[in-house]
């Protein structure tokens, strides 16, 4: 079973000891007695310091990364300039709660078909490193209080904008994962909703059409974001039962055709996003902006369309995170130009 992995994969991919492993300090061992024991402080911060990774990873803590990345710059859009450091301070914290409880509820939720996937093997539940009880906890803790930060110091929109992203995430996107490959369009509707959560925390109205065109880019990058990812563990998913575009029609034309579609769209709201405030010189720059920063992430879907192989799906993903952040900051811009 082929099992490309993502650059941190490498890393963070390590087999979960086997359940009859003797302890670390295993006393009954002979040998061990005539061994330089690591003192008990050592080994408590070592197993604390894990503990404590352990929490981060079940976050998903690299995609909340790039959902704060989305949420500073449409703050900044719907403040309609720049924001305030303690303002943002508490915007980034309330996100993150959310956002890392969100994934780790979907870990918890997959703790045993996550089992199943090279990939997602090594998880902290999966890996039997924490228990269930205290990742329910965990994610329960972090995102009532990070719905509390967000609703106390920014009011309820958006407050409500975080909970309906992790309501749509956990209890529908999740579930539907091993049933349609429709998923990825509610779950790309779920990853662009925190967009709402900055635009609407400093200023935006959720009835504005720049909140919307906002999640519009997000929805429409997931697709080349996601098809790549499908097709690099096209087989994992298939073995352990997920309906994704490349296990239902595993010659990876749908997946390449989303890819081009999801530039395309991407390239439309990013535009309109430009010209809003109206036609000047500058919505003329800041489009051909655009176009520059998608043309990486387009030209890397149609070469993939044309020769699916995991080296050309691994280029459309890295692309594919470097255009997301090139394009917020266009149209951050364009808020000050
Ligand atoms: C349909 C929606 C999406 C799906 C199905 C999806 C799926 C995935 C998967 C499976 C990975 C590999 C994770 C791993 O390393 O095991 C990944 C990586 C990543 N995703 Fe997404 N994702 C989606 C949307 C998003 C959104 C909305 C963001 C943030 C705005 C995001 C940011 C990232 C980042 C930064 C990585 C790279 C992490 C790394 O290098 O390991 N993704 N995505
Ligand atoms: C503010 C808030 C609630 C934000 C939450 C939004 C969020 C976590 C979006 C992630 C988007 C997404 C579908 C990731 C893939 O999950 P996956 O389950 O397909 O990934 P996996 O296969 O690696 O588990």
């Amino acid at each position: 079973m082929a099992t490309d992995l993502l650059p941190n994969q490498a890393i963070a991919t390590r087999t979960p000891p086997p359940k009859n492993a003797a302890p670390v300090n295993d006393l009954s061992n002979e040998s061990a007695n005539d061994q330089e024991l690591p003192n008990v402080q050592e080994t408590s911060d070592v197993a604390q310091n894990s503990f404590v990774s352990d929490l981060v990873e079940l976050t998903k803590p690299r995609i909340v990364m790039m959902i704060l990345v989305t949420t500073v710059a449409t703050a900044m859009i719907g403040a309609g300039g720049l924001v305030s450091v303690s303002a943002l301070v508490w915007l980034l914290l309330g996100t993150a709660m959310i956002a890392g409880s969100a994934g780790a509820a979907n870990q918890v939720w997959e703790r045993v078909i996550d089992c199943n996937m090279t990939r997602t093997a090594s998880r902290p539940l999966p890996g039997q490193r924490m228990s269930t009880a205290t990742a329910i906890a965990f994610t329960t803790i972090i995102g009532v209080a990070g719905t509390a930060v967000l609703w106390q110091r920014f009011g309820i929109t958006p407050a409500f904008a975080g909970v309906a992203t992790w309501m749509l995430y956990v209890l529908v996107y999740t579930p539907m994962k091993t049933r349609t490959s429709f998923n990825t369009t509610v779950g790309a509707i779920a990853g662009a909703l925190p967009v709402l959560i900055g635009y609407t925390a400093c200023g935006g109205q959720i009835s504005d059409v720049t909140g919307w065109l906002l999640v519009g880019v997000l929805v429409a990058w997931q697709y080349p974001h996601f098809m790549a990812i499908a097709w690099m563990y096209r087989r994992q998913y298939d073995e352990a039962g997920f309906k994704m575009s490349t296990t239902v029609e595993p010659t990876g034309l749908s997946a390449g055709i989303q890819a081009i579609v999801g530039c395309a769209v991407l390239l439309a709201c990013g535009i309109a996003l430009c010209f809003l405030p109206g036609s000047s010189i500058t919505a003329w720059i800041g489009s051909a902006l655009v176009v520059v920063a998608v043309y990486p992430m387009l030209k890397a879907s149609i070469v993939f369309f044309g020769d699916r192989n995991d080296q050309k799906a691994r280029k459309l993903l890295l692309s594919s995170l470097l255009v997301l952040p090139a394009v917020l900051l266009i149209v951050t811009l364009r808020v000050f130009w």
